[in-house]
C-alpha cells in the first residue's frame, strides 16, 4: 500500500487478548486523519504503534517508507507524540521545558525562547509561563502538554485524545492550532471523542470497531 503514511493489516495481540484488529488505510502527507471508535477499540494501541513504541504482530506500519521504530533516530526526528502526558520536572516552569526540548532539538537558546513564547501565546497560557507544573490545573497542563509536544520539529504529529480536559472554547482553540499546522504541511493523527475536534481538525475519519474498521473523508 503507498501512502505517506502506510498500514497494511495491521494488528497487535497480547498471548489471546486483541489491542488492535487487523486495519489497513494510507494518509498522504499534509492530511489529518481523526482515529474514532467506542472505549477499549484500540485506537491508543493504533496511536502508539504508528510512534513506533509497540511493534504491531501482524502487518506492517511506515512512514516515509520507513517502518516505525522509536528507536530509529531518523524516525524519532519526523515524529512528536503525545499519548498521555509527558514527564514533567517539578522545578522547571513551563517556559523552561519548552525552551529545553527545542534547544535539546538544535534550537539556538533565544530561538527556542521565541518557540516557547510563541507556543504559550497560541495556546493562551503565556501567562502561566513561570508556575511549576504542580501549580496548573488539569486543562492548563493539558494546553501545556500540548505546547511541548509541538516545541521541537516535527513532520508527524500523533495526538491521544487531545480534547482531554478541556473547556469548550479551549477545545475550539486546540482546533484551530491543529488545523494550522495541517494547512502548513504537518501531517497530524489524532485519536479522539470529540465530533467538534474531528470536525476541525480532520480531512479523513478511521472508525474502530471490535473486529473491523471503517474509513472515510
Ligand atoms: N497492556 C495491555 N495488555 C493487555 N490488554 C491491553 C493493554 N493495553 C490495552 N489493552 C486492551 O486493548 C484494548 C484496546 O485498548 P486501547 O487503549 O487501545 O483502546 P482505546 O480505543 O484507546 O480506548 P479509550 O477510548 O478508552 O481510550 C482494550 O480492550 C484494552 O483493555
Amino acid at each position: 500500500m503507498s501512502g505517506y503514511i502506510a498500514v497494511e493489516q495491521a494488528s497487535v495481540l497480547s498471548g489471546d487478548q486483541v489491542l488492535l484488529a487487523p486495519v489497513s488505510f494510507s494518509l498522504d502527507a499534509g492530511k489529518a486523519l481523526a482515529v474514532t471508535g467506542s472505549n477499549g477499540t484500540g485506537k491508543t494501541t493504533l496511536l502508539r504503534v504508528l510512534a513506533g513504541r509497540t511493534p504491531p504482530t501482524t502487518g506492517s506500519v511506515a512512514i516515509a517508507g520507513e517502518p516505525t521504530n522509536e528507536r530509529s533516530s531518523g524516525f524519532r526526528a519526523r515524529m512528536a507524540a503525545l499519548i498521555g502526558l509527558p514527564p514533567l520536572a517539578r522545578n522547571l516552569t513551563p517556559r523552561e521545558h519548552l525552551v529545553l526540548v527545542a534547544t535539546s532539538w538544535g534550537s539556538k537558546i533565544v530561538d527556542g525562547e521565541n518557540i516557547a513564547d510563541r507556543l504559550l501565546d497560541e495556546f493562551g497560557i503565556i501567562r502561566l509561563k513561570g508556575r511549576f507544573p504542580h501549580e496548573l490545573s488539569s486543562g492548563q497542563t493539558q494546553l501545556f502538554a500540548l505546547a511541548l509536544t509541538l516545541a521541537r520539529p516535527f513532520e508527524v504529529l500523533i495526538l491521544d485524545e487531545p480534547e482531554q480536559r478541556l473547556d469548550s472554547d479551549r477545545l475550539e482553540l486546540v482546533g484551530s492550532v491543529l488545523r494550522h499546522l495541517v494547512e502548513d504541511g504537518k501531517t497530524l493523527i489524532l485519536a479522539s471523542h470529540s465530533n467538534i475536534l474531528v470536525e476541525r481538525t480532520s480531512d479523513e475519519v478511521l472508525t474502530l470497531t471490535d473486529a473491523s474498521y471503517d474509513l472515510h473523508s
